[in-house]
Order: structure tokens, then C-alpha cells, then sequence
């Protein structure tokens, strides 16, 4: 277990180049199995799901290059071999179940391990899936150690209608249907930023495929892809997280950003801090009048309030960065997770810090911000970025604090400790128990 020393109250300056987006990277690197050819990746970050998959590449005789100096990675998928039998995927990671499309359309065998729930922000189901394995013909079996599944021949097109819009199982589907006889329709699929960014990668290698970023998607399937070169753009989850450090800290934080059109929202919700967010020349910057503020709504006698639902609502892994907003800003803001049933359980570590947060029910919690906050030692729950909303707490409140088990962070974020040194922050990762 890796815990954060933070010795707050410094205010945060100076400007950050994000990483890629892991929800973008890892769908693309699952992707790659479908290609016998080589394919270059350019700005691989160097987290730990990242090394996951390279790992199991390298076991089922993938060729793998990979500096993240330079944050260039080549693959080759043209060695590779696989046994449902005796290879193992990895564990505790959503994307592993995302190998499954390229291991079935090459080897008609895959397994689905029985730890792909990744963070715990609740049920994290399987059976979408499942289900969309079965409709491109694949045969499902439940072993004592997870799933196997069977496919006889090439994959089959279809049509299909989710339940909601999921976004590995939207890129699952995608996966399937690129090599599959005919074409293939996803209704109700997910158009996340991440979502968009794999399509693109995709269709980089030659798949065919109509309607991204809708919530009706349609693959014509083609007999092979091919390979070439791809560039991850920044992190969307960053950009925000180093924005809100520098507006938690009253600093002066500018992030990289080519994507302001994905930000209206952000910078609406941004707002209801009292944080203005400006995006120019590439840039993007927080400008926020310390003390933070809750804007007042017109109506009278609500909250404030944040909702986070599937894109092109707020994405639900950025609520806990506007909670911490929420624990420092003078007011009350009502938090609403729309899509876990388990991800709002740890207002007791903002409590820690003297931060004032009401659970109302597993979906909803309540800030009563502008409390005075102390320095504290939290434990973080499996969440990547409940880990970094406790930093930022802790990097707003003079004093040191520990936030204990804040290893999930290397999920996503290689380079957070040193991204926000370099902004004058004191963090160090330090290994415990
Ligand atoms: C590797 C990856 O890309 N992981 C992301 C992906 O996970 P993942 O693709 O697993 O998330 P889903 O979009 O499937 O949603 C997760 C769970 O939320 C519930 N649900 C979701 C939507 C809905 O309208 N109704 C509903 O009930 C279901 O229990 C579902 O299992 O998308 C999630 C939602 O943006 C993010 O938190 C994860 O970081
Ligand atoms: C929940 C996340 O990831 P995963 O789906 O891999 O658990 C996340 O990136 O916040």
C-alpha cells in the first residue's frame, strides 16, 4: 500500500502538461490485438494498469518496445499466441475485460477473470458484457476461477440495444463488430471523450465504423485491420484535477488543453465554485476569488447542485474533485451520482479534516462548505480520484496530512506527485501498511 505525505496550504503555480486519458488508453491497447501489424503509440503513460496489459502482451509473445521517456510504445501482434487453459488476464482493472474481443476473433478463445471490477464505486456488472459477447456468437461458460468463452468461426454482426449507455461495453461492441461478418448497430451506446478518442483509433486501423460520439453507432466489418501511428491526447480527468488544485489552493494553475470544446460543462460546473475557467491559446486556467464561494441558485429554497450521469452529462469519475470544492467553497451544493450505487461512502475521511459532508442516500451527498479545516490522516477508499479529492483537501489545509492507500492514483495519473511539486506543492509518496 503506497499513502500521500501532504503538507498543505501553499497556494499551487505554474503550468502542467496532463498525461494521456487511461479510460482512452487501455480500450486502445486491448485494440491493438485485433491488428498483425505493427502499430506505434505515442504519449503511453507509464501507469500501472498500462503495465498490466504490456505485461500479458509480452507473455502471449507479443513483440513490446516501450520508453516513457519519450512516451513511445510499438506493438506487434504477430507472434502471439494463447490457451484459455493456462493464460491469465489481469485483475482488478475494468479493461481486462476489453482483451476479450481481439483474443476471440484470433484464437475464437477468451477468459473473463473474476476480478475486472476495478475501482469500488459499487456493482460493477459483468452480464452487459456477456451479453454482447453472445451476440457476435460467442459460447459462455462459468469456470471456478471466472469465464470462458468459445467462438466457432468468424464473429457474427447484429444489432443490439443496451440497457444504458456503458462505456466498456459500448467499446467491447466496437471491438467485436470490427472484424465480424456484416455490419453491426449499437443503440444507446456511450460517446465519453474516451469513448471518441478509441473510435478514432480505430478507425486509424482501417475500421469502418459511422455515427461516434452518438448514441447510435454502426460497423461495417472488415477482414483485417491494419497498423500505424496514433497520439493519445491529454487527459480530460487531469486538465480538471490540476485546474481545481491550483482554485482549492487559491494558486494560479494552467493546463494544457486542444480539447476546450469537450468543457462547456466543466466550466459551468467549475462555476458554481466561484471558478472561472479560461481557455486560450491551448490553455486553459483557473481564476477563482479566494475565498471560494457556492453561487446561489435564482430558485429559492434549492441547492446548488452537481449531477453526473453518462456523457454528454458531468462524467461521475469527476464528482469527488467538485466535492472537495464543495468542503472548501462557503455554501451548500447537493452531489448527485447518477450512474454507482457505491461510490459516495467516504464523507466520514472528509470529516477527518474537519470538512462537513451529509450523506443523503447511496447516490447523494450534501457539502456544507467554508468550514475551518485541520490537517488530517484519511484512508482512501479503492476510488482513483476520491484519492486525489482527499489531497486536494489536504493540499488546501496548512499542516501535514497523510492520505493512506492513495495507490489507485497510479492507475491513472504516473505523474501526479511530480506534476504538482513542480506547482510548489510538499507531496511524497512514502510506502506503508
Ligand atoms: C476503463 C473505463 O473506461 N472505466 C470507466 C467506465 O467503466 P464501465 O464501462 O465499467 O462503466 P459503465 O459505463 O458500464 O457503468 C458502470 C456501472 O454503472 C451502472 N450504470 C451506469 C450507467 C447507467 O446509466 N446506469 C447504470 O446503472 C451499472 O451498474 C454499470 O455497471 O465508465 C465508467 C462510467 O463513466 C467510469 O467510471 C470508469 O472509469
Ligand atoms: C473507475 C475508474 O476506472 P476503472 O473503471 O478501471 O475502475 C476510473 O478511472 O476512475
Amino acid at each position: 500500500m503506497s499513502n500521500l505525505i501532504v503538507h498543505g496550504g501553499t497556494p499551487l503555480k505554474g503550468r502542467v502538461i496532463p498525461s494521456a486519458n487511461k479510460n482512452a488508453v487501455l480500450p486502445i491497447l486491448c485494440g491493438t490485438l485485433l491488428s498483425r501489424e505493427p502499430i506505434r503509440l505515442k504519449g503511453i503513460p507509464e501507469s500501472t494498469d498500462v503495465r498490466k496489459i504490456l505485461e500479458v502482451f509480452r507473455k502471449l509473445g507479443s513483440q513490446v518496445e516501450v520508453n516513457y521517456e519519450t512516451g513511445i510504445l510499438d506493438v506487434h501482434h504477430r507472434d502471439t499466441h494463447f490457451d484459455a487453459a493456462t493464460d491469465r488476464l489481469p485483475e482488478e482493472m475494468r479493461s481486462s475485460i476489453m482483451l476479450v474481443p481481439g483474443l476471440m476473433a484470433r484464437f475464437g478463445a477468451a477468459r473473463i477473470e473474476d476480478d475486472v471490477k476495478g475501482c469500488t464505486l459499487g456493482a460493477r456488472e459483468i452480464d452487459p458484457h456477456v451479453e454482447v459477447f453472445e451476440r457476435f456468437g460467442a459460447a459462455v461458460e462459468r469456470q471456478p476461477d471466472g469465464l470462458t468463452l468459445k467462438v466457432d468461426g468468424k464473429l457474427r454482426a447484429n444489432k443490439h440495444w443496451t440497457d444504458y449507455a456503458s462505456v466498456t461495453t459500448t467499446e467491447n461492441f466496437i471491438l467485436c463488430a470490427a472484424l465480424a461478418e456484416g455490419t453491426s448497430t449499437l443503440t444507446n451506446a456511450a460517446s465519453e471523450p474516451h469513448v471518441q478518442e478509441f473510435t478514432q483509433f480505430m478507425q486509424m486501423l482501417g475500421a469502418k465504423i459511422e455515427g461516434q460520439g452518438t448514441s447510435r453507432v454502426t460497423i461495417h466489418g472488415v477482414d483485417k485491420l491494419g497498423g500505424g501511428e496514433f497520439t493519445f491526447a491529454e487527459d480530460f480527468h487531469e486538465i480538471v484535477t490540476f485546474l481545481a488544485l491550483g482554485a482549492i489552493t487559491g494558486g494560479d494553475v494552467r493546463v494544457k488543453n486542444s480539447q476546450p470544446e469537450q468543457f462547456p460543462l466543466l466550466d459551468r460546473t467549475f462555476a458554481k465554485f466561484g471558478v472561472n475557467i479560461v481557455h486560450e491559446d491551448g490553455w486553459s486556467r483557473c481564476e477563482a476569488q479566494f475565498p471560494l464561494k457556492v453561487k446561489e441558485p435564482f430558485t429559492r429554497n434549492i441547492l446548488q447542485k452537481v449531477e453526473a450521469a453518462p456523457w454528454p452529462y458531468l462524467p461521475v469519475d469527476l464528482l469527488p474533485i467538485f466535492v472537495a470544492l464543495g468542503v472548501k467553497a462557503e455554501g451548500s451544493v447537493m452531489f448527485w451520482n447518477k450512474v454507482y450505487d457505491g461510490a459516495m461512502g467516504w464523507t466520514s475521511e472528509l470529516a477527518k479534516f474537519g470538512g462537513h459532508a451529509f450523506q443523503a442516500d447511496p447516490h447523494r451527498i450534501i457539502t456544507f462548505g467554508g468550514k475551518p479545516l485541520t490537517p488530517a490522516e484519511v484512508e482512501s477508499p479503492y476510488i482513483i480520484r476520491v484519492a486525489i479529492a482527499l489531497v486536494m483537501v489536504a493540499a488546501s489545509t496548512p499542516g501535514r496530512s497523510v492520505i493512506r492507500n492513495a495507490t489507485p492514483v497510479r492507475r491513472a495519473h504516473p505523474n501526479f506527485a511530480e506534476n504538482i511539486r513542480r506547482l510548489g506543492a510538499q507531496i511524497e509518496w512514502v510506502e506503508g501498511d
